[in-house]
């Protein structure tokens, strides 16, 4: 227990979470089984002030959830989550969302469908700064403009004239706009092409720069994570078997899934693939009901993988991992 609340324990922190637990259950007991879905089991985890935090996992592995309790959009089923500002705690579980919208905002992964396609560029940017004075409001545009690299002119333009890339920068500003402390970005380059994925994780740490931001950044993508994450959690079927500096994880990969992740994308380093060929995992995805999460694909699995649970244990400074292989 003691091991899992340190886990990248810091004080200087802007959230918390400490064995987060969500459940959706479906089906009716009346008619049949209940169907209990562990979109998070136990996560336990601190994002620093001014730091990018990577969540990268495959579908299904509990990203989304984890952000979206974060910002007090899902109630967790167990556990607790406090956002830090300055030397006020609040419990995001329990507070109310006005409280933690000053302080939080997310990026979607579509901004075709987070957006208003028919609203002006200047009100999409306007609309949250209502109340406050018109000169603050002008300068407050034009900054998150600058900030997104969105020329003035387009000011004036409907969002359906933007372009997929312009859209992304509009929302990535959106989000800026009412100073935020923390930003949950949920697939933010997903929907774009390669060659504009570069330029929006460039605003987004350009964001982190010049305003102090934390972002959760998540990502199904390793090699999206590695670009501008400070460190990367690793998340599978809703817990984490990795967590460490973005570095160490890329480079010193522990846990046998991240290995696989890394493998996928032998460009990250070249030089891993022919080490990494032998590690191919096994495609079926089942949830067992003891030991560790990953078993059933994992290619080095022992007889106690099957039957115990392991715990996250710091293998090498601030480098973590979940695996009965350390
Ligand atoms: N509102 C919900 N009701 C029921 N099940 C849900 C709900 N939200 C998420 N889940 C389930 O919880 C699990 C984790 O989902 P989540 O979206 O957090 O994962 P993810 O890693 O973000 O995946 P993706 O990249 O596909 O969004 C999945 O099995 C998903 O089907």
């Amino acid at each position: 227990m003691v091991m899992r609340l340190a886990v990248g324990f810091t004080d200087d922190y802007i959230i918390k979470v400490n064995n987060l637990k969500v459940y959706f259950t479906k089906g009716n007991s009346l008619f049949g089984k209940k169907n209990v879905t562990k979109a998070l089991d136990g996560v336990t985890l601190t994002i620093k002030n001014r730091e990018i935090m990577g969540i990268v996992g495959e579908s299904g592995s509990g990203k989304t959830t984890l952000g979206r309790v974060t910002i007090g959009l899902q109630k967790p089923t167990e556990g607790d989550v406090y956002l830090k500002v300055g030397q006020e705690e609040i419990n995001v579980s329990k507070a109310k969302l006005k409280t933690i919208s000053k302080y939080v905002q997310m990026i979607y992964q579509d901004p075709y469908s987070s957006i208003d396609p028919i609203m002006r560029v200047y009100d999409v940017l306007a609309m949250p700064l209502k109340y406050r004075k018109e000169r603050e409001i002008e300068k407050r545009i034009e900054d998150a403009m600058r900030l997104v690299d969105l020329p003035i002119e387009l000011l004036e333009n409907r969002v359906y004239q933007l372009s997929g890339g312009q859209r992304q920068r509009l929302s990535i500003a959106r989000a800026v706009i009412v100073d935020p402390k923390y930003i949950v970005a949920d697939e933010p380059t997903t929907m774009l092409d390669a060659s504009l994925k570069g330029e929006i994780l460039k605003i987004i740490k350009d964001a982190r720069e010049a305003k102090g931001i934390s972002f959760m950044l998540i990502t199904h993508e390793l090699p999206i994570a590695k670009i501008i994450s400070d460190r990367i959690t690793v998340m599978y079927l809703g817990k984490i078997v990795e967590l460490g500096k973005s570095s160490d994880v890329i480079k010193k990969p522990l846990h046998p899934y991240t290995q696989g992740l890394i493998d996928a994308y032998p460009r990250i380093d070249p030089s891993l693939k022919d080490k990494l060929k032998e590690i191919k995992i096994k495609v079926d995805v089942i949830r067992p009901n003891k030991g560790c999460v990953f078993h059933p694909r994992c290619p080095f699995a022992m007889a106690k993988c099957k039957e115990e649970e392991p715990q996250l244990k710091e293998v090498y400074q601030d480098h973590y991992v979940a695996c009965w292989l350390y």
